[in-house]
Parts: C-alpha cells; sequence; structure tokens
C-alpha cells in the first residue's frame, strides 16, 4: 500500500493527514455509499463503519487514519497504522461467550473496535498493528481456551485437521464415563465419573474465570455451577454427563459451522493476490496495482481485478461471480471481472478498479457486512434474551434458598431444580436461531449470484406481493438493434445525422445509445464525443447536445416538446421497430428513426413462477405504450398491468400506489432512471453487475447475472429462511419450555437440561445449515457430498443458453480440468463437513438414550 513505510498520526478529530486522506479517496467513494446505505438500512448507525474494509485479501489489512472515524472510545493514544485482522475464533460456541471476548480484548492497548461474528465463528479486530500484533492477540484468546488463530489469506484456516477430533479433554472424560457406566456391577466404578467430569472441566472453569474476573455472566460460568451442584448432590455421573455433552456439544457445534465459514472464505479469496504486468511479466501484488494498468492474464488464471480487455480473446468462466456455469466469450473491450476463471486463451486487460473496489471485493465485504444486520426479528429476540438470562439466574436462586430458609422437607429435589432452571439460563438456541439461518441463506444466495445485503431484506422479500419491472434491459435484453433511420427534410444528409446522433449518444450509458453508436460504426461513420460540447440528459426524454454549433436533442416525442418542435410527420406511423426515437435541431424535426428489442429467455419464465408464488407482476417503462404492448405481447400477457411513458417520478409514484394497493412491492430495474423507485420499493432489486452503479448503490440486491428467473428463486430462498427460523425459535423455545415444566412437575432432570441446552443450539445450527443446501435433496448423506461442482460436469457437457441468444457448446477438456483445479478445496471441504453433519443428530441421540438407561435404574 501507498506510504506503508513511514506510521501516520492519527488525530482522534480530523483532519486527515495526507496519507489517510489517499486511503479514504481510494477505499472510500465508490462504495462506501452503497456500503453505508446497506448498514444503515440494516439498522446498525452506531457501527456503521465509514471507510471500514473488508479484508478480502489477507488475514489483515491496514486501514489508515480510521480510527479517527467511527468508534473512537479506545483510550490508547492512536500511533502508527491500523489493521483489521481476522481471526477463527472456534471456542465461541454460544452467543453468551460474546461479552467475555469483547472484554477480552477490547481493553488491550492498540485494540479499537472487536466485532464478534458468531455464525461464522469469526472475531474481527480493528488494532493498531505497532502496538498489538496479531500473534498477541491469539495469545489472549488463546489464554482461555477459545481456539483462536490468524486467519491465513483465503481464510481456509477452517479446515484444520486440529478439529477432526474433539479435544482430549472431551475423549478422556467421554472414555472415564463409560467405564462409569458400569457402577452397578462394582460400586467403585462410580468414581470414574467423578475422574471424567474433572477431566473434561479444564477449559470450562479457564474460561468461567476469564468470564467472572471480566464480570460477565456465560454459559461456562452456569456449567460449571451445575456440575458443582451435581457433585454437592454425590450425583456423579450426573456430573460427568454434563460435562461431556457439554463439551461435545462444542465441538459439534464448531464442525458444524464449518461450511458456513469455509463458504465464506471461499468467497472472499476468490480473486488471487497476485497479478502479471503485461509488458514486464513482473508479478505484484493485486493491492498496489493502479488503475488502467495492462496486465495479463493467462489461460487456466483467475481474474485478479475488474477491467476491460485490450487484447486477445478468451472465453471466460463467471460462474463464481453469476453462479452461471457457461463460458462467455471475451475480445478487445469487454468487461472481465475479479474472480471469474480465464479457461482457455491469453488476455491483456486494462483495469478499472483498484483490487479493493472490483466487484468480488464489493460482494465479500457485503455479506460480512449482512452477518453483522440484524433483522426485526432478530432485535426482538436479542432483547427478550436480555431479560430472559437474569430473570432465570434470579428464579434459580430464590428456589434454592427459599426452600432453606422455610426448612422445607425435601431439600434435594429444591436444589436440583433450581440447578435445572440455572442452566435453563442460556438462550443460546433462541439467540442463533436467527443470524445463524440469515447467514446460511446469505451465503447461499451469494454463491448463486444473488448480493442480498442484509437479513432485514430477505424478511421483507419473503413477504412480497407485487413484482414492478422495468422494461429496458430488464425484461428485454437491452440490446436494441436499429430497424431503420432516416432524415426528415433536406437540412442534413444521412451521413451527417449520423454522426450527430452518435456521437451524442456515445456520451449517454442508456441502451438505446451503444446501438445507435454501433449503427453508426456499421454505417462506417466513427462518432466523436469529443466534439460534443453542453451534453445532458433529460430522464425519460433523450438527450442533448451541441455538435458542429448545432444544438440536437435525441430522444422520443417528449424531447420533441423540450426542443419546440411542433411538426410531426406520419413517416413515422408506417416504420418498423416498435421504439421511435426523433432528433431535432433548431426547433426542427431533422430526423427519425426506430429500434427494436427482444425480451429475455427467461423473463415469461420467471414471471409465471411469481405468479406461482401469489406474487403478480407489473411493468412500469419509460419507453412508450407501443412498446410497453409489444413485450406484453410477446411475454403472452402474463403482466398484470403494464404501465408506460413514465419518467422517473411516475414509477415512485405508481410504486407508491402498487404499496397502499396491494402490499409489499418488489422492483427491478437497471437504469439510472429506476433508481428513485428501487430506493422507494421494499425491496429494490438492480441488475448485473454491469448495471448502472447507481441503481446498484440504491438497491437492496443486486442480481450478478442478468437472469431475472433468480428472483422466484430468491423469493423462494427467502420464504424458505423464514420458515427455518420459525422452526428455529418454536424448538429453541418449547424444549426450553419443557425441561422447565417436567422440572417443575416433579422431574428436575439435570442432564436432559444440559443436554436441551446444547443440543438444541446444535439442531439450530445444523438446521439451519440446510439452507446451504439445494432444496428437495432429501438423501442428506448422498447430496451433500456430491458437491455443487459436480453438477458443472453435467451442465457443461450440454448446450446453454448465453445472454447473447448463441448456443454455446464446451468441450475442451482442458477447462474442466482447471475448472476442478479451482473448485477443489470447495469440494473437500464440503466432503469433510458432511460426515459428521450426517452423524451428529445420530450421536447425540445415542447419548440420550445411554444417559437415560444409565438413570432408569434409578427411578
Ligand atoms: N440516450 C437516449 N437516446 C435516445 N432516446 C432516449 C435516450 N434516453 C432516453 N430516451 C428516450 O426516453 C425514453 C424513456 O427513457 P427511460 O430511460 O426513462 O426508459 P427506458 O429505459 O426506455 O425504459 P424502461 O423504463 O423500461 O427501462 C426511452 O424509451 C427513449 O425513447
Ligand atoms: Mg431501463
Ligand atoms: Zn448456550
Amino acid at each position: 500500500m501507498a506510504g506503508a513505510s513511514e506510521p501516520t498520526t492519527i488525530h482522534h478529530t480530523p483532519p486527515p493527514t495526507p496519507h489517510a486522506k489517499i486511503a479514504l479517496l481510494r477505499s472510500a467513494p465508490a462504495n462506501s455509499s452503497w456500503l453505508l446505505a446497506a448498514v444503515s438500512r440494516a439498522g446498525r448507525g452506531r457501527e456503521a463503519r465509514a471507510g471500514e474494509r473488508g479484508a478480502q485479501r489477507s488475514g489483515s489489512e491496514q486501514v489508515y487514519g480510521e480510527g479517527a472515524m467511527g468508534d473512537s472510545a479506545a483510550p490508547a493514544p492512536a500511533a502508527g497504522r491500523l489493521e483489521k485482522s481476522y481471526f477463527d475464533v472456534l471456542g465461541i460456541c454460544c452467543p453468551s461467550e460474546v461479552p467475555l471476548v469483547e472484554k477480552l480484548l477490547e481493553p488491550l492497548a492498540g485494540v479499537h473496535k472487536v466485532t464478534v461474528v458468531v455464525p461464522s465463528r469469526t472475531v474481527i479486530v480493528l488494532h493498531d498493528a505497532a502496538a498489538i500484533s496479531t500473534a498477541q492477540i491469539v495469545r489472549e484468546l488463546n489464554g482461555v481456551r477459545l481456539e483462536a488463530s490468524v486467519r491465513a489469506y483465503g481464510g481456509a484456516g477452517q479446515s484444520k485437521v486440529s478439529n477432526k477430533w474433539p479435544s482430549p479433554y472431551v475423549l478422556v472424560c467421554g472414555v472415564l464415563l463409560v467405564v462409569s457406566l458400569f457402577e452397578h456391577f462394582w460400586r467403585p466404578l462410580k468414581w470414574f465419573a467423578v475422574a471424567g467430569a474433572a477431566a473434561g472441566l479444564p477449559p470450562i472453569v479457564l474460561r468461567s474465570v476469564a468470564a467472572l474476573r471480566r464480570r460477565t455472566m456465560d454459559v461456562n460460568i452456569l456449567m460449571l455451577i451445575a456440575v458443582a451442584g451435581a457433585i454437592a448432590l454425590k450425583d456423579y455421573s450426573e456430573a460427568g454427563f454434563i460435562v461431556f455433552l457439554f463439551t461435545i456439544a462444542e465441538w459439534l457445534e464448531t464442525r458444524a459451522c464449518g461450511k458456513a465459514t469455509a463458504g465464506m472464505s471461499s468467497l472472499m479469496s476468490m480473486a488471487p493476490q497476485n497479478a502479471v504486468l503485461a509488458e514486464t511479466g513482473q508479478v505484484v501484488a493485486t493491492q498496489d496495482v493502479k488503475i488502467n494498468t495492462v496486465i495479463a492474464v493467462k489461460a487456466g488464471e483467475v481474474v485478479p481485478i475488474d477491467g476491460v480487455v485490450v487484447d486477445g480473446r478468451s472465453e471466460v468462466d463467471e460462474s463464481t461471480l453469476t453462479g452461471e456455469s457457461f463460458p462467455v466469450s471475451k475480445q478487445a473491450d469487454s468487461q472481465v471481472w475479479a474472480g471469474t476463471l480465464n479457461i482457455d486463451g491469453y488476455i491483456a486487460m486494462r483495469t478499472t478498479a483498484m483490487a479493493d473496489n472490483s466487484a468480488v471485493a464489493k460482494m465479500a465485504r457485503l455479506v460480512e457486512e449482512a452477518q453483522n444486520s440484524r433483522s426485526s426479528t432478530q432485535r426482538l429476540i436479542d432483547t427478550c434474551a436480555k431479560y430472559y438470562t437474569p430473570a432465570v439466574i434470579f428464579m434459580s436462586a430464590a428456589v434454592a434458598v427459599i426452600p432453606v430458609c422455610v426448612r422445607a422437607r425435601n431439600l434435594r429435589h429444591w436444589f436440583e431444580l433450581a440447578l435445572v432452571l440455572l442452566v435453563s439460563a442460556c438462550p443460546c438456541a433462541l439467540v442463533l436461531s436467527t443470524p445463524v439461518a440469515t447467514f446460511c441463506a446469505l451465503l447461499r444466495a451469494a454463491r448463486t449470484g444473488l448480493l442480498i445485503k442484509g437479513g432485514d431484506v430477505l424478511e421483507s422479500l419473503a413477504s412480497i406481493k407485487v413484482a414492478a419491472f422495468d422494461k429496458t434491459g430488464t425484461i428485454t435484453r437491452g440490446e436494441f438493434s436499429v430497424e431503420e433511420f432516416q432524415t426528415v427534410g433536406e437540412r442534413v444528409s444521412k451521413q451527417q445525422l449520423i454522426y450527430w446522433v452518435s456521437s451524442i449518444e456515445s456520451r449517454s450509458s442508456h441502451p438505446m445509445a451503444s446501438a445507435l453508436v454501433g449503427y453508426a460504426q456499421s454505417n462506417s461513420v466513427e462518432p466523436k464525443s469529443e466534439n460534443v460540447a453542453e451534453f445532458q440528459i433529460y430522464p425519460g426524454e433523450g438527450i442533448y447536445g451541441e455538435i458542429d454549433g448545432e444544438g440536437v436533442y435525441v430522444g422520443n416525442k417528449r424531447i420533441l416538446a423540450r426542443a419546440s418542435c411542433q411538426t410531426v410527420p406520419d413517416i413515422v406511423e408506417h416504420m418498423k421497430g416498435v421504439t421511435i426515437g426523433y432528433v431535432a435541431c433548431n426547433k426542427e424535426l431533422i430526423g427519425v428513426f426506430s429500434l427494436s428489442d427482444s425480451c429475455r429467455t427467461g423473463s415469461a419464465e420467471a414471471i409465471k413462477e411469481l405468479r406461482s408464488l401469489g406474487i403478480k407482476s407489473v411493468m412500469l417503462t419509460g419507453d412508450s405504450t407501443a412498446a410497453a404492448t409489444h413485450a406484453q405481447n410477446q411475454l403472452g400477457n402474463i403482466l398484470a398491468e403494464v404501465h408506460a411513458e413514465l419518467l422517473p417520478e411516475d414509477k415512485v409514484r405508481i410504486l407508491d400506489e402498487l404499496k397502499a394497493r396491494d402490499g409489499p412491492t418488489l422492483m427491478i430495474g437497471d437504469g439510472m432512471n429506476d433508481a428513485p423507485a428501487l430506493a422507494k420499493a421494499d425491496v429494490g432489486v438492480s441488475m448485473g453487475v454491469s448495471g448502472s452503479a447507481v441503481a446498484m448503490e440504491t438497491s437492496h440486491i443486486t442480481l450478478m447475472s442478468n437472469d431475472i428467473r433468480r428472483i422466484p428463486k430468491a423469493i423462494k430462498l427467502a420464504r424458505r429462511t423464514h420458515r427455518t427460523i420459525v422452526v428455529n425459535i418454536v424448538f429453541s423455545v418449547t424444549t426450553k419450555l419443557a425441561i422447565v415444566a417436567l422440572a417443575f412437575a416433579g422431574h428436575p432432570l439435570i442432564w436432559a437440561a444440559v443436554l436441551a441446552d446444547v443440543g438444541t443450539c446444535l439442531l439450530v445450527i445444523m438446521y439451519s445449515m440446510l439452507l446451504l443446501r439445494e432444496k428437495g435433496s432429501g438423501k442428506v448423506a448422498k447430496k451433500c457430498c456430491a458437491s455443487s461442482h459436480s453438477k458443472k460436469h453435467e451442465h457443461s457437457t450440454s448446450h446453454h443458453h448465453c445472454s447473447n441468444g448463441h448456443q454455446h457448446e464446451h468441450v475442451s477438456a482442458g477447462k474442466h480440468s482447471c475448472h476442478d483445479h479451482h473448485h477443489e478445496h470447495d469440494h473437500h471441504k464440503e466432503r469433510a463437513t458432511c460426515i459428521p453433519q450426517t452423524s451428529m443428530a445420530a450421536m447425540i441421540m445415542a447419548m440420550a438414550i445411554a444417559t437415560a438407561k444409565s438413570r432408569a435404574a434409578r427411578w
């Protein structure tokens, strides 16, 4: 990074130093407003971190001067540079441990901000690299047995073998416990249970002490009290089982989460960290590559930075970004995206963004940000949990103390009841029910080319009733072809008219513009945008520019009024094509042209699918009524309503009406003219990585590919997530209630309470993980081992529609091996996690049965 050599002093109040300014400029403009919008929508205003950037590239990343923004509460005399480091902390098994981690790290000198992400077991620390190193932070966390490690570049740290087996404490504990089960044959064997408990205790004790020292209540303390209580009641096997269940569940949870964590890190490491300069062949870090640098990408390599091809041609697999597995051909002037795979040719490309601002970087950062965003359900649960724990602990204390005071007869019974209540005080399953499911859903969506900016968006998506589509570029391809081009009157020659129109249009980003520019080129006219002065856009109408000293308007009928030109000749009536354009100059019509566009392959299908989900589809377009009706006919009249000739503000007005009349509304659009409506909708979806930047920033969801069939898929995913969350909540609440009710009814089972606590937590996690999988995969074990990439094989041998309507057949064997290589690590991870996942439930059941049997003797 520029200027990294000398430390920068950070003031708590700006003005920032020159370095800080550079860093902020580099990191902020293009994407921070998007992020901020996403962040504030997600309702975490306090945490909105203006310039904060995710560390997709490496375990830690320098952030200059940002301690001066956001939470500057850290007392440390900030010096040197701030670094954002990522840690895998496997020991976080329960949300109740989050305060422990925070209180552990926050007081350390040099630590500015600590964020704990429970579903992926990640701790993100913003720290001063000079004052505290990542190694020190890891040591601090491991001091209380949190099993922390620095996330390596690419974040593949999770698949560490160390986690394949439970810790020796757990194993020894389990073995001793099994031996103690034979106590009926030989009484002294019961002491093995005590030994087992003792063997498993050290990590719990260490964490409890740490929590106590920092005056936080966490699950470790609760468990410790329960164990102590069981021993006090001379119930040794109970004590042993509590320790065993708790520690084994912790390990199982970590394993279960492995897939989510692996998915997250594979998302973060899609783009390589090195790039090759085309001129010199020098290998440099992508971080240091400036905009407009020409870099080389060989066959089989992953594109490191977003850019435009300047030389060479090749097929590129964009599935990592768009979720679509057919190759897209690239030649000079094609856009290529970081993280996509160059299959078979050499290309030289000019970078158009810094590595940090590549679409893939934004994507990873967004998923990361979304992990922390809380939906309203989540906020409600967190509030409840805040009161629940102290209330239950208080009740438990009352149940333990009052009988002693009133000298009740069956003290043992009351004491057991108190312990059950105490163990039930941990609300972890309930607290986890929403974030884990949301996290999995967002990750799943991101992998299929859908960027959803937070859990709250997912929640509103599930309740959508109306879908409003923009026409040009959304329902239709937005790839116009010029049908006719005529001069009107004798003022200018056709060549001159084409030159004027194309030069002015070359300044516009409207889909029609590129068609007109292309038309000029095919008529051997070279558009010269530099000859255009006073360029102006009239949204919903057209454009204006001065060329050769003349003011020229190009646009629809409305633009004629603006050009104060009344006469519309009747040649227009006979024109082919559905969208008619006018050219006016000096209050006079000088030309007309007509364009046509066709519907996307998936449009009709998507709308039908929406209808089957009970969602009404409408079209909102700025184009003419004729063009709108034409599109509606092409779709087979499946749109419920068509509104044409709308200005951007009309789109907003109609959207408001739809919202009032039919309920929550989704808006899908691509252009600048859609941005206000996208922001206004309950859920705004923008099209494509290449879509207008404004639309992308104001939307809640970005479709990375242009396939609108992803929309009904997203809604299904959202509804499924909603159901998962409901099931999770109901399940975690009922088990807790059942255990407490059973205890009050005269069966205070401490081991069952522990099992309910950790077991529910585990089941909630595993159930949520199902969201990562394709729907309808009944046979869990089989389906989950056949990873997504083997499906790509089936796909790639058949024909595909590509976005421009051609059919691709790809046969090259080389491609496949590249592909395999690329996805290999992913595949291993999936297999590694799928075995424990299926056996986990069985193990828990077995434990429950074993425990129940051992108890049965006493009942
Ligand atoms: N750059 C341009 N060149 C020529 N005509 C234009 C241009 N921009 C807009 N127009 C005219 O204004 C109309 C409305 O434009 P607008 O961008 O609001 O909608 P649209 O993109 O055509 O349709 P939709 O709202 O379905 O995307 C267009 O149909 C076109 O006739
Ligand atoms: Mg449009
Ligand atoms: Zn818990």
